[in-house]
């Protein structure tokens, strides 16, 4: 049976207990460019990433609020930045608390090209969700584009109503616009909001950082991880970038260029791992029509667990690599 038969048929098999690796827009670098930076927005255009956010939020002076939106508009109804690329054009606005949010998505949504994605940051508690799907849904209710959507946990009260509120919001988009494709944490908020400064290794960050990828599994969404704001430390970047990818985040934001390939790198399956689960889903297979449901591969027992976790690896590598 040749490899794309035996995952066909494999997956038929199992997939109803798989953790399910939806289809998604693949969003392994999230790389932010403040709205206001023209400079840097042209630059961004030209590189080779998976999510580009041009940024009406924290990146953008409080002065610059309304350049951000109106730049970000222009490159929105210029038809140029609409040829088909593999990435995915993304707005953040400012929160529902801010005097900016409503402002920020009257720009964006009325746009001759509507983005592929709204971030939504500093999300707290479902009336704000109601607030702000409410507004999405009006400014683009005569439109038959439908927008992802991409919430922010960064705070404690947000940690705390997250599963709450991706419930909620799920229940929502269902009839809207707009769909909840995943969750960013937010951890530089996350620390001013529990009153620390970030320590180098993030130590203090573990709870909330697991709570945040095992709750977005749950719903089946997109887990993106914390920044690295040592942007020159891109030894420090590959591994936290790696451990994030093990605790099964799907992706990093990004706030350099440099950052790029080294995140784009660590949320793609290696080479190795590819190896690995390939063969091991064809000795599994093999074994099955055996009638063996444990058997030993490269020294290790394998039984259902693991060949689920081989069929991870290849979903997301099937999902990721049309990037590549
Ligand atoms: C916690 C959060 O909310 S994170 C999100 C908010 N923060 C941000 O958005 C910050 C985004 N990043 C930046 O603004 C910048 O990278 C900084 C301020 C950290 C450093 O900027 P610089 O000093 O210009 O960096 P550097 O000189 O190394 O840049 C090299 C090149 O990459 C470009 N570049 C740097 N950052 C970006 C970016 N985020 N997007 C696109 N291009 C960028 C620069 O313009 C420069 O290009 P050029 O030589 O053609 O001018
Ligand atoms: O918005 C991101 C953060 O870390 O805060
Ligand atoms: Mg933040």
């Amino acid at each position: 049976m040749n490899f794309l038969k035996l995952l066909n048929y494999v997956g038929k098999l199992h997939r109803g207990t798989l953790i399910s690796v939806r289809h998604y827009t693949p969003r392994r670098a999230l790389m932010y460019v403040p709205g206001d930076d023209i400079r840097k927005l042209s630059k961004a255009f030209t590189l080779n990433v998976d999510c580009i956010t041009m940024d009406c939020e924290d990146g953008v002076a409080l002065n610059k609020k309304e350049t951000a939106r109106n730049t970000i508009r222009n490159i929105l109804d210029t038809e140029k930045n609409v040829v088909k690329r593999n990435y995915d054009r993304a707005v953040r606005v400012n929160p529902v608390t801010s005097e900016f949010c409503q402002c920020d998505l009257r720009a964006v949504l009325t746009a001759k090209y509507l983005p592929d994605t709204i971030l939504l940051p500093k999300v707290d508690d479902k009336e704000q969700l109601k607030w702000f799907l409410d507004q999405v849904n009006s400014l683009i209710i005569e439109r038959k584009e439908i927008i992802d959507l991409i919430i922010y946990v960064e705070s404690a009260v947000g940690v705390i109503n997250f599963y709450d509120n991706c419930k909620y919001a799920i229940e929502l988009s269902q009839t809207g616009k707009i769909s909840l494709a995943g969750v960013v944490f937010g951890s530089d908020d996350l620390c001013a909001s529990i009153g620390i400064t970030r320590s180098s290794d993030g130590a203090e960050l573990l709870y909330a950082r697991q709570k945040i990828v095992l709750i977005s599994k749950a719903f089946n969404l997109q887990a993106i991880d914390m920044v690295h704001i040592d942007y020159k430390d891109l030894a420090g970047l590959k591994k936290y970038a790696e451990q994030g990818a093990q605790m099964g985040y799907t992706g990093k934001q990004v706030i350099h260029p440099d950052q790029i390939p080294i995140v784009q790198d660590a949320f793609l399956p290696s080479k190795r791992q590819v190896e690995w689960a390939t063969g091991l889903l064809e000795s599994f297979q093999e074994h099955q029509l055996k009638g063996k449901g444990a058997f030993v591969y490269k020294g290790n027992m394998i039984d259902m667990p693991t060949m689920k976790q081989a069929q991870n690896v290849m979903d997301i590598f099937k999902l990721t690599s049309s990037n590549v």
